[in-house]
């Protein structure tokens, strides 16, 4: 479960404030895969900093029961001149997971066959994002943080790296940020709107669209009293 409680946040940039959480109190369950749906700037990105930590709240806190990833599919941390299996141990140490377990199951997934010992900055685009979904998915969280990885490699990786993640979400949650609908409608059963600072919770994913449908097309959902 993670519990935001009274969250609130504010960028302040160039003599003018963004709100993007304003006093929310909301639960995510456990074990639960939650689409966090809201327009273009509503602060999703920002709210899956917070829930990681890489990003403080302006005020309120945000606790939580169990394990919660870094964002799924980010490879900023990885070194440049290490190999992406010495990288699969480095971020195995991090976690205090097994290494060789974590190693075996990323040169088995990403596919990056003698890449894979070879320095990661030598990689392409393509092959960062094998390593780093396979890196994130192969170490076991009971939430995923996910942020728009929605093209990790081409179609059979696609398919290769949803049945991974159902895999995963019989045993954990997620948070899974993407303007993809056929993709959240795939990967959640649950559905959150984050609009001007306020976030919505819903239990079924249609019915998150369909606030989330309104919000897009600037209306406010007839069963919200007001913003
Ligand atoms: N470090 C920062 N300093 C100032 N403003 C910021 C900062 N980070 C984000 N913002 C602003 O906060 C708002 C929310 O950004 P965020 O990236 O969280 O939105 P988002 O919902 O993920 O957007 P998108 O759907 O476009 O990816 C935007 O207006 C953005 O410009």
């Amino acid at each position: 479960m993670i519990q935001l409680s009274n969250l609130s946040k504010t960028f302040f940039l160039n003599g003018k404030s963004k709100v993007v959480a304003k006093n929310i109190n909301a639960v995510f369950p456990s074990g639960v895969s939650i689409g966090l749906l809201g327009r273009n700037g509503a602060g999703k990105s920002t709210m899956l900093q917070m829930i990681s930590g890489t990003q403080r709240p302006t005020s309120g806190s945000i606790s939580s029961t169990g394990s919660i990833s870094y964002p799924v599919g980010f490879a900023g941390s990885f070194h440049p001149e290490l190999t992406g299996s010495q990288n699969a141990r480095f971020v195995a140490r991090i976690y205090g997971v097994d290494t060789e377990k974590l190693t075996e199951f990323v040169k088995d997934f990403a596919e990056l066959g003698v890449h894979f010992d070879l320095p990661f900055r030598t990689y392409s685009s393509g092959m960062r994002s094998r390593l780093a979904f396979g890196v994130s998915m192969g170490i076991k969280f009971d939430t995923y943080l996910v942020d728009e990885v929605t093209s990790v490699g081409d179609a059979a990786f696609q398919t290769k790296s949803s049945a991974l993640f159902q895999e995963r979400m019989k045993t954990s949650g997620a948070i899974v940020v993407s303007h993809s609908l056929p993709m959240i409608r795939k990967l959640c059963s649950a559905g959150a709107v984050l609009e001007k600072g306020r976030l919505f919770y819903y239990d079924g994913i249609e019915d998150a669209i369909k606030h989330y449908n309104h919000v897009i097309q600037g209306r406010t959902p007839p069963w919200i009293v007001e913003y």
